[in-house]
């Protein structure tokens, strides 16, 4: 039997799944697994094709505090459990950087090349390597394929594309880029299906996980997006603090002397809803917390989901649907009907009894705008990316530009 393994590591959470290759290029989703929670309350869980349980374990949380960890417990339930032995290995790679337009067949130089933007994606971009450079050691023969989360934003025009800085600094690479590309694709993919009437309309995804951005979309396409150079910008996160004024890490590092690395770890890791609420970087826990900064925290996260609706709203000059989509997204009815509170002006109700099923179409009838819950799943994206590589043989990209 053929099968495709694809991996993709969050920041949360290591997602896996395995497709068996039919004839003509089919896939068949054999195992979907993640572990997730990590940093809060770890667990591994999988199924089989037809949704049954294989897998369902909570770890305490220094077992698994971190993605490297929650890979060693994925692989090695993959290995010991399940026995793969894929055909070839797709994976999502966080920054393909300027050179990297389409996913690509892996070999040790593009493993290079993207080693170059670790510093601009810390959190993903080592984890999302680690395995790609253990399989290239320990199975060279196995073809591997690197799928972006930038690649998909590579259709904005310079308005998106730039900040207003010296062009020197765009030219090496210092781009708006935009990530969670993987999740955008697979909804700009779905909706002609679930909502044909506007499915090359004026279209705001929010992709709202642990990592959260939001991208405007029109015709299927991306024209912009709420984060940037790295997955800092835009929307508060799970660790992350979304939008900040430039001015407040020159203070960290003037007035609080921290150094360039502190600053880093601090972006990424004390900010966001855990900065914030001091409570949790987990959704789940901060809604079923009555801590008033807990309240403060989810307040923030939908205001600031709001704000940037309005925003992209404008760089679409209008809207014809809003789509919700990843952890949160999927998963929190009391989220969405926040966020919905904040569209209100647009003229966006929801059906309270579709909020609360998770169904398909959740805005109420008289609602200006339909408002979907459309779940992602960046893995079979990057599945079919890598058949399709497979399949057609493709060469490696080869335009590579400096980027610092
Ligand atoms: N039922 C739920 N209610 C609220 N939030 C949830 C729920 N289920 C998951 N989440 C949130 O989704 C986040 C994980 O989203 P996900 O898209 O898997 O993130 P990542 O890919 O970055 O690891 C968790 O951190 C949690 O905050
Ligand atoms: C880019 C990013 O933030 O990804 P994730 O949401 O999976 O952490
Ligand atoms: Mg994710």
């Amino acid at each position: 039997m053929d099968t495709i393994l694809v991996v993709n590591a969050g920041s949360s959470s290591v997602k896996f799944q395995v497709f068996v290759v039919e004839g003509e290029g089919r896939l068949l989703r054999m195992i979907k697994g993640q572990v997730e929670g990590i940093g809060s309350r770890p667990r591994l869980r999988a199924n089989g094709a037809g949704g049954d349980p294989m897998a369902d374990r909570a770890y305490p949380i220094e077992a698994i505090p971190d993605v490297p960890a929650a890979m060693s417990v994925a692989g090695e339930w993959l290995r010991s459990e399940v026995r793969v032995n894929p055909l070839a290995v797709g994976h999502r790679v966080v920054h393909g950087g300027p050179d990297y337009e389409r996913p690509v067949l892996v070999d040790h130089g593009v493993v290079s090349r993207l080693e170059r933007f670790v510093a601009l994606a810390p959190l993903h971009q080592p984890h999302n390597l680690a395995p790609i450079r253990s399989i290239l050691a320990n199975f060279p023969t196995v073809p591997q394929v690197a799928c972006f989360d930038t690649a998909f934003h590579r259709t904005h025009g310079p308005l998106a594309d730039h900040y207003a800085i010296p062009h020197q600094l765009h030219a090496e690479g210092v781009r708006r880029y935009g990530f969670h590309g993987l999740s955008y694709e697979y909804i700009s993919r779905s909706l002609p299906q679930i909502a044909p009437d506007i499915a090359k309309r004026r279209v705001i995804v929010a992709h709202l996980g642990s990592g959260a951005s939001m991208c405007a979309m029109k015709d299927g396409l991306s024209v912009e997006s709420t984060m940037g150079f790295t997955a800092l910008d835009g929307l508060p996160m799970g660790t992350r603090p979304g939008q900040l004024d430039p001015g407040v890490v020159l203070y960290l590092i003037s007035e609080k002397g921290m150094a360039a690395a502190k600053v880093q770890e601090f972006l990424y890791r004390d900010c966001g809803l855990k900065g914030l609420s001091g409570v949790s970087n987990d959704m789940r826990e901060l809604e079923a917390s009555t801590d008033p900064q807990a309240r403060l925290a989810v307040d923030y996260f939908a205001y600031r989901v709001g704000l940037n609706a309005g925003m992209l709203a404008a760089a679409l000059q209008g809207l014809d649907a809003f789509v919700f989509t990843a952890g949160i997204g999927e998963n929190s009815s009391g989220i969405r009907a926040r966020v919905a509170e904040q569209l209100r002006w647009l003229g966006v109700t929801l059906d309270e009894a579709e909020n609360a099923r998770h169904s398909s179409l959740i805005s109420g009838k008289n609602s200006l705008i339909p408002v979907y819950v459309i779940p992602t799943d960046e893995e079979l994206m990057i599945a079919q990316h890598t058949l399709s590589l497979l399949m057609n043989g493709h060469s490696r990209n080869t335009r590579h530009k400096r980027v610092s």
